[in-house]
């Protein structure tokens, strides 16, 4: 359903990547570039040269200088690229001159395009394809220009209506931007009645009262390998537990959803996990706005579990961008505990606390433990030691204590059951009458 900016999938098109390097950027644009590549990658696209100009601002009509454009348009001919992607989002007038000056068969897109082409290309379920193609019109949007509009006007033809016929004096522009705002209207009424019956489903889930878990972190960092490591050990539902496992894979932004699953621990502690969408350095302001209900998982959650692949050579940026993220998703109070995963590719020794935190490998089995150790301390530190009397006719009461809670104590008097358990002060108020002072 979300169409893909470029067709990239039955040959690999050959690409040239541009960045402005300048006094902001100037310290990690190393790794802005490194991140950038895979980000090409991700798409299927082969990147053939990187061109960079260290310039204060781009410029406003054509990005590089003009002696860089002359050097880019030199360097797509000798390495036969036809598409140009700049790292710095771009105007539509830049786009315009640029194809215009280097060459007419040359499509030049920015960062975000790309970043909305993997995820029109990853997204499954009809919410995270309504959520991409809402943040790909949006940025369409301020964007349009000829040859978009020559895209838009062959989708609409296929649609069967001309709407170039349509009212008199209006400008072909005018036009398409009325069709992208009218679609834009059309996706997000869609999305809002989706959404409500997920939020149903979540405020469900909520009255159940249990703590809620979010993995977090950089794209590829193993979020989605820990959440089926947790689901195979500890998944509610018996051990059936295949088509609960979530997509784990190595490549950028594997999962776009948000998968919620019901954990219980052996202590019959009972929680909620979610796995969410990774982030990356300038998560696209739309994707942040569209992927929003999707987001909220993380940002309603009572722990946060950060996780971040300790082998990778930046991981202090990688946990920069998620500090970022998190503030732009309003979830930088939500304590967070860090697991610094693939330790085995970082050839570092783990299990291991660091703190509060974890160095740990994902692949290994001591390392689930040490995890659900950290989780225990962390997420329960609330609970409180309380001695209930329950009386011999409330048989129900009890059991459902039981089965819910993990006894450390119990006996009989000639009142009824003496029992000895951890509860939250919630739970604690819910069972005040039976509190044995
Ligand atoms: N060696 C090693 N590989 C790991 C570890 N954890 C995850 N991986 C691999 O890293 C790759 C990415 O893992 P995922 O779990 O898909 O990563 P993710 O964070 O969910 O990725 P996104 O969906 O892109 O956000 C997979 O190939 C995993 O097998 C680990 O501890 N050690």
């Amino acid at each position: 359903m979300a169409a893909q900016l470029f067709d990239t999938k039955k040959t690999k098109e050959r690409v040239i990547l541009t960045a402005i390097e300048n006094q902001k950027n100037s310290q990690n644009f190393d790794y802005a570039i490194e991140e950038f590549k895979n980000l090409a990658v991700a798409d299927n696209l082969e990147v053939v040269d990187v061109l960079t100009q260290k310039y204060d601002r781009p410029n406003a009509a054509t990005y590089f200088g003009k002696g860089k454009v002359e050097e880019l348009k030199e360097l797509v001919n000798a390495k036969e690229a036809r598409l140009v992607i700049s790292n710095d989002d771009l105007t539509a007038t830049q786009i315009r001159n640029l194809e215009k000056m280097i060459a007419s068969d040359v499509r030049v897109v920015d960062r975000t395009g790309l970043i909305l082409d993997i995820f029109a290309a990853r997204a499954k379920t009809k919410i995270a394809k309504l959520q991409v193609r809402l943040a790909q019109k949006q940025y369409q949007l301020p964007r349009l220009h000829t040859s978009l509009a020559n895209e838009l006007d062959q989708q609409a033809g296929a649609g069967g209506a001309s709407f170039t016929s349509r009212g008199s004096g209006e400008t072909k522009l005018e036009l398409n931007r009325r069709t992208i705002e009218e679609q834009i209207s059309q996706i997000k009424t869609e999305l809002k009645s989706l959404l409500s019956s997920s939020t149903v489903q979540r405020k469900r889930r909520d009255n159940s009262g249990l703590k809620r878990v979010a993995l977090v972190g950089y794209t590829n960092a193993g979020k989605s390998t820990w959440m089926n490591r947790i689901v195979e050990r500890y998944s509610q539902i018996g051990n059936d537990s295949e088509e609960k496992k979530v997509f784990e894979k190595d490549m950028l932004f594997a999962t776009l959803d948000s998968t919620v699953r019901s954990i219980r621990l052996p202590n019959k502690r009972q929680f909620l996990l979610s796995d969410t969408v990774g982030f990356i350095s300038n998560l696209p302001h739309n994707l942040v706005a569209s992927f929003q209900s999707t987001l909220e998982e993380a940002s309603n959650s009572d722990l946060l579990v950060q996780i971040v692949d300790v082998s990778d050579p930046h991981y202090r940026d990688m946990l920069t961008t998620t500090s970022k993220t998190l503030r732009q998703i309003g979830a930088e109070q939500i304590p967070m505990v860090t697991i610094f995963n693939k330790a085995d590719k970082a050839k570092l020794s783990y299990p291991e606390r660091s703190g509060e935190d974890l160095i740990a490998s994902a692949l290994d089995k001591k390392s689930l433990e040490a995890f659900i150790d950290l989780l225990n301390k962390k997420l329960f530190a609330d609970l409180k030691k309380v001695e209930l009397l329950i009386p011999f006719d409330q048989g129900s009461v009890l059991s459902e204590l039981i089965e819910n809670n993990q006894v450390l104590h119990q006996e009989y008097n000639d009142k009824g059951t003496k029992i000895v358990l951890e509860l939250s002060e919630a739970k604690i108020k819910q069972y005040q009458r039976f509190v044995n002072i």
